[in-house]
């Protein structure tokens, strides 16, 4: 085995702090020819899709990749910009804000990125240019505030597996969720409360979340229960009575029972039950992307109003705005406790004349 990195090492290079942030990852343009790629990778991730493999081998590329690509194309179709895919835009947006407040902390000392873990920019290749830049303590943040093994636990699969390539690995930390971080709480508190300013309050506030399959809460995924949590605190940041919230589950992917209640069904329900005004949220996603902007702010928006709704409003996720960046600068600068950087260069001068070598 030859492992590889860092063969043309610069022994005077100074030692740096990185910073990766990571998000789920998008196809490259909104067509069938990208999404197959792209599509192919994400449900081809045993963390995702907890099947047989050659059972779901036969079932991805015999069936799905011959029918999701098309429809999915037209859904990414219909909310993608001139920049891009909404994802894209925004956790480049977010990596540039962390970077600019870290550098007014830290000054050159860290260095912030972002990876995704489907497509590009691919994790090891964010790994390697850092690790090439002088990276040697990094620190990985997957913007998934709750913990779930088809999230974050297949994002540290991806380091780990880039880490098993290479010869000289740096100090590791991982953040592995923050759903009950008082500022992650406040943050998406106070959009809501913004919202209410704003537009006044509805009948009910819907708290969406990304589901996954019932059967991973059974085998102890920990989401569910982190959702739920997350929920209960922003409600009671807000004063919120029980009757007056909700939490659901969407975007639902294949036959099997996923977490309940389902976001659409309960839109679907709600107005017979008497309920003619809502408010969604989508606490799960710390960026809009597909599965807000077209999921929940129109696809489900109809099946209320169909059903007899009158009023809808989808709450936007937190993207690059002010809290959610200083709340992810909080979370940062906590984890790099202790962690210094090696950076007087004049030093390793002088020790590469005295001893031989910078070190
Ligand atoms: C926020 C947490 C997420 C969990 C948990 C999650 C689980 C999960 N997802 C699928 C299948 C699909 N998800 C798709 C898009 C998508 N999923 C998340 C986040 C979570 N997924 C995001 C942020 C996005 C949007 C990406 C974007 O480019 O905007 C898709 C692709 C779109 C489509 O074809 O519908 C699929 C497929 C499964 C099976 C799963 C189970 C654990
Ligand atoms: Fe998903
Ligand atoms: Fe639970």
């Amino acid at each position: 085995m030859k492992y590889t990195g860092n063969a043309g090492f610069s022994h005077h290079q100074a030692d740096k702090i990185g910073v990766l942030i990571t998000n789920l990852g998008t196809p490259q343009a909104p067509t069938k020819g990208a999404l197959k790629p792209y599509l192919k990778e994400f449900l081809s991730d045993p963390r995702v899709v907890e099947v047989p493999r050659l059972i779901w081998w036969f079932i991805l590329n015999g069936i799905i990749l011959n029918i999701r690509p098309k429809r999915s194309a037209e859904a990414y179709a219909s909310v993608w910009s001139e920049q891009g895919s909404p994802l894209m835009v925004h956790t480049k947006a977010q990596a540039e804000a962390l970077a600019k407040r870290c550098e007014r902390e830290f000054g050159d000392d860290v260095i912030v990125d972002f990876a995704m873990r489907y497509g590009e920019p691919a994790v090891s290749k964010v790994i390697e240019r850092m690790l090439s830049t002088g990276v040697r303590k990094l620190l990985v943040v997957p913007l998934y505030p709750q913990y779930s093994a088809s999230t974050v636990g297949s994002t540290f699969d991806a380091i780990a597996a880039d880490f098993q390539q290479r010869r000289w690995l740096p100090d590791f930390r991982f953040v592995s969720h923050y759903h009950d971080r008082p500022g992650y709480i406040k943050a998406v508190a106070e959009t809501i409360r913004q919202h209410w300013e704003i537009n006044g309050q509805a009948e009910k506030l819907i708290l969406s979340y990304h589901g996954v399959p019932r059967r991973y809460l059974d085998n102890g995924d920990p989401y569910h229960c982190e959702c739920l949590k997350t929920s209960r605190l922003i409600a009671e940041e807000l004063g919120l009575e029980n009757s007056q919230y909700m939490t659901t589950f969407q975007s639902r992917f294949g036959r099997e029972e996923w977490l309940k209640p389902y976001t659409d069904e309960t839109l679907k329900a709600l107005p017979a039950e008497g309920v003619k005004s809502v408010q969604v949220v989508c606490p799960g996603f710390s960026a809009d992307c597909l599965e807000t902007i077209e999921e929940i702010g129109e696809e489900n928006r109809e099946y209320f109003m169909d059903a007899g709704g009158e009023r809808y409003e989808y709450i936007p996720a937190l993207n690059s705005e002010p809290a959610h960046i200083s709340m992810l600068f909080d979370l940062v600068k906590e984890n790099l406790h202790g962690w210094q950087a090696d950076s007087d260069v004049e030093l390793r001068a002088q020790l590469a004349k005295k001893h031989g070598c910078p070190r």
